[in-house]
């Protein structure tokens, strides 16, 4: 009982000291703002540490706020960047720019505190964000195995080292006095990326990416933000530029967002950089003029609500639409029921399932075809992949391939004969006025299938989450064989369960007509069997944490809707506040997990379908 007082007691004076330096941090923000020009709405309230979200600081409004009411301007002159910084020219002169030479800009600023123009605003911002490049190797391995991110944060880590080290190196040869050593250790310099990865915004095509004070400070929404972020460019001919996001703003796609915390090169991002290249195309809002004194300054930044917020709410950006490795990787949280989740499924499990049935001189042959008919995974660092949306939709480059391995060699035969089968297929396709068929569409007219007439069902989800199949408008296929004991009893557990759980999504419909006359009897089989080794890639779940599981014929021993029940009750026991790192690696493995049960409903209701 005593030792419990004592506790609280010191735990209060931990939290009022903390407290303390946080107000007194947060009031010379507020003071250095004022100094460099930064103007917001009286509305605005900078509150610490909104536990729902886990976030340290966020955004509220003191009263009701308008949609299209302008809330904050920030000239571009107040941000970091790689023009601003007082390392601009050493910066130009190393050749250093993009988001690499943003992270030597912000050390740069750093190590020279009081005495940089930015002290006011850096020494807000926490040394480092918990991001997984910062977390430590047994971290990584413990809590990310089977995840999307595992191999990619290896891999950065590995890249940003040897960017440290090239950097540095250039950096010391170059200015050696004036980049002090205990300010750019890997230590700072992993630091500093991961405030660039999550903190950073595309200014301009001149700056580049940026530090936007005050603009840093909003909190991320998926697909509900209430505020946009836009600037008003020098060039009259410049295209508009929405910063609502932070910089590279990417999909959910690895490749994509990897480059942001990696520079993969020599360091060297100028503009026009793949990076600057993709977060310009992600949309630039110019600035309409909006009721406001600064109206008509150009070297402004400026923030517009896009719709009412209501006294007391925060005010939420958002970063982009973004799969929970990717907010995971580039923000260090993951978001629940993130509708751009994602899950991949590398080419080389493919091979590991199918070369169980077929020999592995077959499944190259069959994959060459595949590819010469316009067909491709999605590839990034090395790796390429297929992709399983978050409705449990496979990429219909997957279904083909897989139908393509699996088809008699006669048919095969048949497109070996084809000198050009792209082209032919093409030719047909535009002949009859429908050239917007992906590679995957020409190719399955090639192989007979006729738009609209195929004898596929639809699968559809309704109000309560059950998958059926809708009757389509043909005889159904008669390539059928008989389910074997194990995946009838598979079918009935998935059907049963899945009806426990209904999802609140509306009726949605989730396989086209093409994917349904790709999904096979074979292909439904051997996708099955690719989920559940997808699903064996994540740390096997202990034994008697599970209910009475169905026995695989892969000797995998639990369904995947017993994996989804299993991380969810573990989430569930985990205090977000108290250990952030586990609570995001199992929500990002509950993501996908769910995901892939999800693909397996639709598949075993397709093959349901066909029997
Ligand atoms: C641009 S900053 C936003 C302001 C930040 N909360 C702060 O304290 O300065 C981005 C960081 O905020 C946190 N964050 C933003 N949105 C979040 C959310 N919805 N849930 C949890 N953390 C969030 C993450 O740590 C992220 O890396």
């Amino acid at each position: 009982m005593m030792m419990n007082a004592v506790v609280f007691a010191w735990w209060w004076v931990f939290v009022c000291v903390f407290l303390g330096i946080f107000c007194r941090k947060l009031r010379a923000f507020i003071r250095w703002m004022r100094e460099n020009g930064i103007e917001y709405s009286d509305a605005l309230a900078f509150h610490e540490g909104d536990k729902t979200v886990a976030a340290d600081i966020g955004v509220k409004a003191l009263y009701d706020l308008k949609e299209g009411d302008l809330i904050a301007t920030i000239p571009k002159e107040a941000c970091l960047t790689v023009k601003t910084s007082q390392a601009a020219a050493m910066l130009d002169e190393a050749e250093l720019g993009g988001d690499l030479g943003l992270a030597v800009a912000v050390m740069y600023e750093r190590s020279k505190q009081q005495f940089s123009k930015w002290y006011g605003y850096l020494q807000l911002l926490p040394f480092r964000q918990s991001l997984p490049i910062v977390w430590s190797l047994i971290e990584i391995d413990s809590l990310l195995a089977g995840t999307e991110l595992h191999k990619a944060i290896k891999e950065d880590r590995r890249l940003i080292q040897q960017d440290w080290r090239e950097c540095y190196g250039i950096l010391k040869d170059l200015y050696g006095e004036k980049f002090l050593e205990n300010w750019f250790t890997l230590e700072h310099f992993l630091a500093a990326k991961t405030l660039v990865a999550s903190r950073a915004f595309q200014v301009d095509d001149i700056h580049g990416f940026g530090m936007v004070p005050l603009a840093d400070l909003f909190n991320h929404k998926t697909a509900a933000e209430d505020v946009h972020f836009t600037s008003v460019f020098d060039d009259s001919n410049s295209e508009e530029a929405d910063l609502s996001s932070s910089p590279i703003r990417n999909k959910h796609d690895i490749g994509q967002f990897h480059l942001d915390l990696n520079s993969n090169n020599n360091g060297c991002h100028h503009e026009g950089s793949e990076e600057a290249v993709s977060s310009s195309q992600n949309g630039v809002e110019n600035s309409t003029g909006s009721p406001s004194d600064w109206e008509g300054n150009t070297d402004i930044l400026e923030m517009i609500l896009v719709k009412d917020v209501a006294e007391g709410h925060e005010i939420f950006n958002t970063y982009g639409m973004l799969s929970n490795s990717a907010l995971l990787h580039r923000y260090g949280f993951t978001e629940p029921n993130n509708p751009f989740d994602i899950v991949n499924v590398e080419l080389a499990t493919v091979s590991d399932i199918c070369c169980q049935s077929f020999t592995q001189r077959h499944f190259r042959r069959r994959v060459n075809i595949w590819r010469k008919t316009g067909c491709e995974p999605c590839s990034s660092e090395g790796s390429e992949y297929f992709e399983i949306t978050a409705d449990g939709k496979p990429q219909a480059e997957l279904l083909m391939l897989l139908y393509i391995i699996h088809l008699p060699d006669p048919a095969c035969s048949s497109l070996l004969f084809e000198d050009d089968l792209v082209g032919k297929a093409t030719r047909d396709v535009v002949a009859e006025n429908e050239n917007k068929l992906n590679a995957v569409g020409r190719v399955a007219r090639v192989l007979g299938w006729s738009k609209g007439l195929c004898s596929q069902r639809v699968l559809v989800e309704d109000n309560n989450g059950n998958i059926s199949a809708k009757p389509g408008k043909r005889k159904r296929q008669t390539r059928s064989s008989k389910l074997t004991k194990h995946e009838t009893e598979m079918l009935s557990t998935t059907n049963r369960k899945h009806k426990k759980n209904p999802s609140k999504e509306p009726a949605t419909q989730i396989l086209g007509e093409l994917d349904c006359w790709l999904l096979t009897i074979p292909v439904c089989r051997c996708l099955m069997s690719l989920l559940l080794e997808r699903n064996s890639l994540y740390p096997q779940e202990e034994e008697g944490s599970m209910t009475k599981s169905v026995q695989m014929q892969s000797g995998k021993n639990f369904s995947l809707k017993d994996s989804v029940d299993y991380e969810r009750t573990k989430l569930e026991n985990i205090n977000c506040e108290q250990d952030p790192k586990l609570f995001h690696a199992l929500s990002l493995r509950l993501s996908e997990r769910t995901i892939l049960h999800k693909c397996w409903c639709l598949i075993s209701e397709r093959l349901k379908s066909l029997i």
